[in-house]
């Protein structure tokens, strides 16, 4: 795409639940042209002025839900506010996906009080009003709470030693509730659903239906 002034990125979310592929997803989309991929900042959530927030929110996250998610929120709100060179922006996971799927379930859970609940949805409705978060596209990669599970313990991140299946399962729950049910959140945009059980091997089958939906004339049109 010629490097002219467009308005803004077409902004594309990758949403799914632990284990569920989307950085196997994001490398793949990483080798086109006028892409930009926006993996989640983990390493942030790990060293927030030295303090490992994602290891003291599994482990006490009755303590620590709250100020593990406030962070994770503006860490989002920085990448969705973030002008990328390429006309397409690919995020991993959202500041949607931050209420809808993890604070939810935390709330669901008693980690996180009303009241705590309440001031989160505060910062999120202004924030909403007053920051271009607008999105085009929600890439949903779909698994079983099982896949994501055996997926989650092989790959053996440190902190998510103490994640239980019941938890994966949880958070499969709200995904479908909010992108496949659509029974819970509304969704900021239209959602594409991948079949991200599909080993490594052969999902870049999968992956081909995204790439038309990403490159179409649409995603050019938002730049026009
Ligand atoms: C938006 C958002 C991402 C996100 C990730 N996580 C956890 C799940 C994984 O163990 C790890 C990396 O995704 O962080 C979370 O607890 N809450 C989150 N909220």
């Amino acid at each position: 795409v010629s490097p002219r002034k467009f308005k803004r990125n077409f902004t594309v979310i990758v949403e799914g639940n632990i284990g569920s592929g989307k950085t196997t997803f994001l490398n793949y989309f990483q080798q086109f042209n006028g892409v930009s991929v926006l993996a989640e900042p983990v390493d942030k959530w790990r060293n927030c002025s030295g303090h490992n927030l994602l290891e003291k929110m599994y482990s006490d996250p009755k303590k620590w839900s709250f100020t593990f998610q406030s962070y994770v929120q503006l860490t989002m709100l920085q990448l969705h506010t973030l002008k990328t060179a390429d006309p397409i922006k690919l995020m991993e996971r959202s500041i949607y996906s931050v209420r809808n799927c993890f604070v939810e379930q935390m709330a669901r859970s008693k980690c996180l009080d009303e009241c705590s609940v309440s001031v989160f949805d505060e910062w999120f409705k202004w924030t909403k009003e007053n920051c271009d978060l607008s999105i085009d596209l929600i890439v949903y990669l779909r698994t079983s709470p099982e896949i994501a599970y055996e997926r989650t313990v092989k790959r053996n991140r440190p902190e998510e030693q103490t994640v239980s299946f019941n938890y994966i399962r949880d958070i499969h729950n709200m995904h479908e509730d909010w992108l496949y049910h659509k029974t819970l959140f509304k969704c900021p945009a239209p959602v594409l659903i991948i079949d991200a059980n599909l080993d490594k091997s052969i999902i870049q089958e999968e992956y081909l239906k995204c790439k038309t939906q990403i490159f179409t004339n649409r995603a050019f049109k938002a730049i026009a």
